[in-house]
Parts: C-alpha cells; sequence; structure tokens
C-alpha cells in the first residue's frame, strides 16, 4: 500500500522491493522524550517510532521544537527524560556502535575551508575508513562530478545542499537525519534535492527530515509527526491525515456553460451534499463532499472544461490541528 503511493508520486518509477519494516527492528524508538531550555520547555513528551525503511517527516512551525527532537534522536543532545534507541541502541552518551549506522547532515554552509568539493566528501568518508574510491562515486552521484575540483564555499546554494547530503551519505549510513534540507533552494534545486533523498530511501535507508515545507513532507514521507509547541499533535500517513479530516473537495471549470442558479437545482435533484455554488464570472465553483455526482452533472451538461478538483491538504490538516495558520 505504501509503495503504491510512492510509485505514482515518483511517477511510475518502479520502487525497489525491500524488506518489510515490521520484521525489523525499528530504526527509531522514542518515549516521553523532554528537553527544557531554562524556562522553556522545548520537547514536552515525544513519543515515537520510525521503522526501519521508512521515509520520515517532523513538521511544525518555527519554535514547534524539531530541531531539539531531531538532535535528541541524532545523540548530539542528551534528554531531561525519556528514552531513545536507534536500532535498539541508546544513542546518548555518543555510541560507536551507532556512529557507523547514523548519518547527520550538518549546515550546508559550514565546509572545511579551502576544501574542493572532492577533498570534503573524501574527508567525511576517510572518518569512516572508506576510501576515495567511495568518496568519488558519492560526489557523482548526487551529479557533482563537474565540480568537484571547486572550493567547497564557492559552489551555489542547490550545489552546496547537494555536497552536503553527499559528505552525509559516504559511510553509508542506514539512518539519515536532516534539518531542513531544502530550505533556502530554489523549486528547481528542491525537486532534484527531492529526487535524490527518495533514491536514498529506495535503497533502503531509513531517513528522517525536519521541514517547513508541507507540500514536500506530503511528496516525501511515508509519514509524518505534526509537531507544535513541543509535542506531537498526530502522526500518520500524509494522505491519511488528509482523508481524515473529511474536508470539502472544490470542483472548479470554466464560467459560462451552466449558471450557478441551474447547477444548485441540478445538484439538489441529483441527491449531491453540496455547501456551495459560486460563480465569479471566470470559474464555477462548488464545495462538495461528493464530487462524484458534481462531476456526473457538469459531465451531462458538457460543461466540463478547464476542470480542477482541489481536496485537502496537509496545510488544512495543520490548520485544523493547530487552530492556526501555517507560517512556513
Ligand atoms: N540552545 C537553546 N537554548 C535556548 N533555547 C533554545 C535553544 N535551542 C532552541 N531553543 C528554543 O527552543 C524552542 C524550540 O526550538 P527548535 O529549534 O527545536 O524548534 P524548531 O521547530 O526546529 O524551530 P525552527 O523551525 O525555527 O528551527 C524555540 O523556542 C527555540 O527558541
Amino acid at each position: 500500500m505504501k509503495d503504491m503511493r510512492k510509485t505514482s508520486v515518483r511517477g511510475g518509477t518502479e520502487v525497489q522491493p525491500r524488506p518489510g519494516p515490521h520484521a525489523m527492528t525499528p530504526a527509531i524508538v522514542a518515549e516521553g522524550v523532554r528537553k527544557r531550555y531554562g524556562e522553556l520547555q522545548a520537547v514536552d513528551g515525544v513519543t515515537l517510532t520510525v521503522e526501519a525503511g521508512e521515509f520520515y517527516g517532523l513538521l511544525g512551525p518555527n519554535g514547534a521544537g524539531k530541531t531539539t527532537t531531531l538532535e535528541m534522536l541524532e545523540g548530539v543532545r542528551e534528554p531531561d527524560e525519556g528514552r531513545i534507541e536507534l536500532f535498539g541502541l541508546s544513542p546518548w552518551p555518543r555510541n560507536p556502535r551507532l556512529l557507523p549506522r547514523i548519518g547527520v547532515q550538518f549546515q550546508a554552509s559550514s565546509f572545511f575551508r579551502g576544501l574542493t568539493a572532492r577533498e570534503s566528501v573524501r574527508l567525511f568518508a576517510a572518518l569512516y575508513g572508506r576510501g576515495h574510491r567511495q568518496a568519488d562515486a558519492m560526489l557523482e552521484r548526487v551529479g557533482l562530478s563537474a565540480v568537484a575540483g571547486v572550493d567547497a564555499e564557492r559552489l551555489s546554494g542547490g550545489q552546496a545542499h547537494r555536497l552536503s547530503i553527499a559528505c552525509t551519505l559516504a559511510h553509508e549510513p542506514d539512518l539519515v537525519f536532516l534539518d531542513e534540507p531544502t530550505a533556502g533552494l530554489d523549486p528547481q534545486a528542491r525537486r532534484n534535492l527531492w529526487d535524490l533523498l527518495r533514491d536514498v530511501n529506495r535503497e533502503g535507508r531509513t531517513v528522517v527530515l525536519t521541514t517547513h515545507y508541507l507540500d514536500e513532507a506530503e511528496i516525501l514521507c511515508d509519514r509524518v509527526s505534526v509537531m507544535d509547541r513541543g509535542k506531537v499533535l498526530k502522526t500518520g500517513a500524509p494522505a491519511a491525515l488528509v482523508r481524515e479530516l473529511d474536508s470539502l473537495s472544490h470542483v472548479s471549470v470554466q464560467s459560462g456553460p451552466i449558471t450557478a442558479d441551474t447547477m444548485r437545482g441540478l445538484l439538489t435533484a441529483a441527491g449531491a451534499d453540496v455547501a456551495a455554488v459560486e460563480d465569479d464570472g471566470v470559474s464555477l465553483v462548488v464545495a462538495t463532499r461528493t464530487p462524484g455526482p458534481v462531476l456526473t452533472v457538469l459531465a451531462e451538461q458538457g460543461a466540463l472544461h478547464g476542470l480542477q478538483v482541489r481536496g485537502a491538504t496537509l496545510e488544512d490538516v495543520f490548520l485544523h490541528l493547530t487552530g492556526r495558520e501555517y507560517r512556513a
């Protein structure tokens, strides 16, 4: 079921089979995790499980506690309370048995001064006893071979993000943590990075990311946890969270062939569940919980020109859960 969704999102690309996640120890188990900074309860009892092979997202607005949660999962910040296990092992205090299995993306802006892109990846690979060949293959993989000899600090924003991911992946970790990996990228660079992250996940690696971008989470993640004020408000597959909302769909067609009044009459006669029918002279829009009968009526009237059906999105889920607008 999960992989079918991914297949369609990935434009028909075939998903590589991977072992069923439930057969394995979860990649991450966190129970009742808390972190306080002075008076501020930044993380307030987070409980979550990430299965091996999952693409998992932590969503939320600024200050929700995503980064603090991620850092505790990574083992770089000590929780005040709670239990965390990665592949059944505690990441805190720093656990040398776990280090080769996890990859933590560092900020793209903090490469070692004076090193080229190639040297940067080779350095990271060497830290884990991996050779030049593997590092260079990773550089190729992220599409940076052509700029391998360029000073890392002179790369474009998109290239720098790709380089930081190459460094994160150079030792082939099973579990990859990314903190807002596409922040600040232009739409094309974002999409390129999405492709790369999907490929990494398709190889069977577990990917956990934080993001402000709800579209990104909806497209990439198998499951997301929506966080606000240090708490997880809800966890689930993006599509399931959206479906649970039971919100209105908006069916829109070009104005002209049929008036709003006629449409209302026909929809009532057809027994369709309609909340509103409006026409602004450009589009006729029907808000409904049952788009099927609406589409049938429009088809019968030959009024399907310019058809668009817009359902709820994760943004609506966020609004519903937090009672406030999503500000990326
Ligand atoms: N080292 C720190 N010392 C004190 N307060 C901190 C520290 N790090 C984060 N905070 C505060 O804790 C809260 C949670 O921050 P955190 O960075 O975890 O949230 P976030 O969801 O990742 O937000 P953003 O999207 O802005 O990165 C915020 O109010 C932040 O100001």
